[in-house]
């Protein structure tokens, strides 16, 4: 298994490109699944997690071609085989659930995995299937998996969702794109990536308002036809490198970045004294005081600031001036990071889903481990001003998120290089 190793080297300068949203792309790969008529996204990532949605929609029979190196995909879902995803494929990747609500509205049946927990929480997917229900689905949840009918087709409901859930807001507006007559979905998730859904979706012919709203209204339509659609901006890939010059100092430019993408997240930065600058080009992000200063941050529902920047926030508040308190409110397992950051020796008390971190004047390299995506990359930001060398094992749970990491860290003048096979 590949190892990064980061060392400590001053502060770094230069620009990061950002590619498009993960979290978007696999959302927009399903949309698929709607039409008979091709879609191609362009700006896609180049990550496992893509892949693994790729050989998931092929198990279906769609057709997905990389090009450009992986940056466009043609999709194309003419011919589909198969109505079932295996558990094989969904347990490697949650959001494979977002195969089930346009299967179903497409053709009246689906067989899906229940995906299972994962590293950090329990993660249920109750909210999509109630959503489900409310247009008229019919479900049983038996061996593993959902088997969903929709034999006359799906109806157009209201529902509210009892809490905010991003994959079930994607999930139900899909669903709704087809069924016959108003959904109304309240207390929606507002994501930007259920922003850039919604746009996608309206270029493929359905009647969507109120994206980036609690209140979405879908008027279904008979049948989507194709679109091309660019992908959003990847905000948590923005936010992490954002993060870098904040750590190690220095002047990064974060290409493609923007404001309001990352703005309760910005708030945060400048109270810990870093400098964000919105240019022509993106995000220019720089760190003038010598220490950062502590700053307390709680996780939210976009706009609030996102779970996704939580580890990666905790990495820049270990050498901060101060104690600064972090509520996590979204998932109820996510500080694996911490006790990582602590063999580096970070000062951080967790209780439940609160974590006090008091900065220190420095960290030291150690090898440490992660269990999850961001709580790899954090550990990578803390190594970047550590003493010495940081070796981060696992980094395949990196490689579902981020593209290239070491190069676009090695651009800005980090040492930072990934040791393949150990
Ligand atoms: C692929 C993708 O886009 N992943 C993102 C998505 O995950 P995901 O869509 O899984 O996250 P949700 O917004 O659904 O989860 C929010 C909370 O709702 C709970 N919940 C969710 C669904 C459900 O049916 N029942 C339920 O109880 C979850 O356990 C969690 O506590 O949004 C999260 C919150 O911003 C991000 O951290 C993930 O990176
Ligand atoms: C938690 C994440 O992803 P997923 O929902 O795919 O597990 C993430 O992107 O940080």
């Amino acid at each position: 298994m590949d190892s990064i190793v980061v060392r400590g080297n001053g502060p770094l300068n230069g620009h990061i490109p950002i590619a498009g949203a993960k979290n978007a792309c696999l959302t927009l790969m399903p949309a698929t699944l709607l039409t008979d008529q091709p879609l191609t996204l362009t700006n896609a990532p180049r990550l496992s997690d893509i892949r693994t949605m790729s050989e998931l929609l092929e198990s279906l029979g769609a057709e997905v071609a990389g090009l450009q190196g992986g940056q466009v995909l043609a999709l194309s879902s003419h011919n589909l085989t198969s109505h079932r995803a295996d558990y094989d494929i969904v347990r490697k990747m949650r959001a494979s659930i977002l195969v089930l609500g346009p299967m179903l509205a497409r053709d009246g049946h689906a067989t899906v995995s229940l995906p299972g927990g994962c590293a950090i929480g329990a993660r249920p997917v109750d909210l999509h299937l109630r959503a489900l229900e409310a247009l008229g689905a019919e479900l049983d949840l038996r061996d593993g998996y959902v088997h969903a009918k929709a034999p006359g087709g799906l109806k157009g409901a209201r529902f509210e969702f009892p809490i905010v859930s991003v994959g079930a807001t994607e999930n139900a507006l899909m669903a709704a794109t087809l069924a016959k007559g108003t959904t109304i979905l309240e207390n929606a998730a507002r994501e930007p990536e259920i922003v850039d859904l919604a746009h996608c979706l309206q270029r493929m012919g359905a009647q969507i308002t109120g994206e980036g709203t609690s209140t979405i209204t879908i008027e279904g339509v008979n049948s989507l036809g194709g679109a091309t659609h660019p992908v959003v901006t990847d905000r948590i890939e923005l936010g992490t490198y954002m993060l870098a010059p904040a750590i190690a100092g220095g002047t990064v430019e974060c290409l493609g970045g923007r404001l309001d993408l990352v703005q309760a997240f910005v708030n945060k930065l400048e109270q810990a004294g870093v400098e964000v600058e919105q240019t022509a080009r993106g995000l220019k992000v720089t760190r003038h005081v010598d220490r950062l200063r502590a700053v307390d941050v709680t996780t939210e529902p976009f706009p609030g600031f996102p779970t996704d920047l939580q580890a990666q926030f905790m990495a820049a508040m270990c050498t901060a001036g101060g104690v600064s308190v972090l509520d996590e409110k979204i998932f109820e397992n996510r500080f694996m990071h911490a006790p990582e950051l602590m063999r580096m020796g970070a000062k951080i008390e967790v209780q439940g889903g609160t974590a006090h971190v008091t900065g220190v004047e420095k960290l030291r390299g150690a090898p440490v481990m992660a269990t999850d995506l961001r709580a790899s990359v954090s550990l990578i930001l803390a190594g970047l001003a550590a003493e010495g060398e940081t070796t981060v094992a696992r980094v395949y749970h990196l490689d579902r998120g981020y593209e290239r990491v070491e190069e676009k860290l090695g651009a800005c003048g980090a040492m930072i290089e990934r040791v393949y096979g150990k």
